[in-house]
């Protein structure tokens, strides 16, 4: 078993990170994209706002090198105060995504994330892990010191 892959109750949890990009810290929506991911049962199990920095970013954005927007993207996102979160819950890298929407804005439905609060690809609110491996790599960039643990009383009522 990885080391993001967990057992809360009897389910099979795992992590996932989802980071706010300057847009997203600016427009006050932390709040209320943390309030969704609560409402949808998951377990806040780190959390913090930082101005990183390019080298951290690039990093944090390897698998994109190549692409034509990279140096722009590095740039925006230290532009500005940026939050890393943590959830922990039953396929939370799968179902945040969902929760998120599509990269695109115009291809984001409403009631997601960005099909609710983002019209530009690249001020989409915010990022969220791809995959179970690479939200393991991420968590340990933005969480060095590792997360939290605890035991959230309200799993008994969201799992079976
Ligand atoms: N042209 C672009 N295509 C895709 N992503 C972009 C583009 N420009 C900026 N980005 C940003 O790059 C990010 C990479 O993946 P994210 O899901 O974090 O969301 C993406 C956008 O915020």
């Amino acid at each position: 078993m990885s080391v993001s892959e967990r057992t809360y109750i009897m389910v099979k949890t795992v992590l996932t990170l989802v980071l706010f990009q300057p847009d997203g810290v600016q427009r006050g929506l932390v709040g209320n994209i943390i309030s969704r991911f609560e409402q949808r049962g998951f377990k806040l199990v780190a959390l913090k706002l930082v101005h990183a920095t390019p080298e951290h970013l690039e990093k944090h954005y390897a698998d994109l090198k190549g692409k034509p927007f990279f140096p722009s993207l590095i740039k925006y996102m230290a532009s500005g105060p940026v939050v890393g979160m943590v959830w922990e819950g039953l396929d939370a890298v799968k179902t945040g995504r969902a929760m998120l929407g599509a990269t695109n804005p115009l291809a984001s439905a409403p009631g997601t994330i960005r099909g609710d609060f983002a019209l530009a690809v690249g001020r989409n609110i915010c990022h969220g892990s791809d995959s179970v491996e690479n939200a393991e790599k991420e968590i340990q960039l933005w969480f060095p010191e590792g997360i939290v643990q605890y035991t959230a009383d309200q799993a008994k009522w969201i799992f079976e």
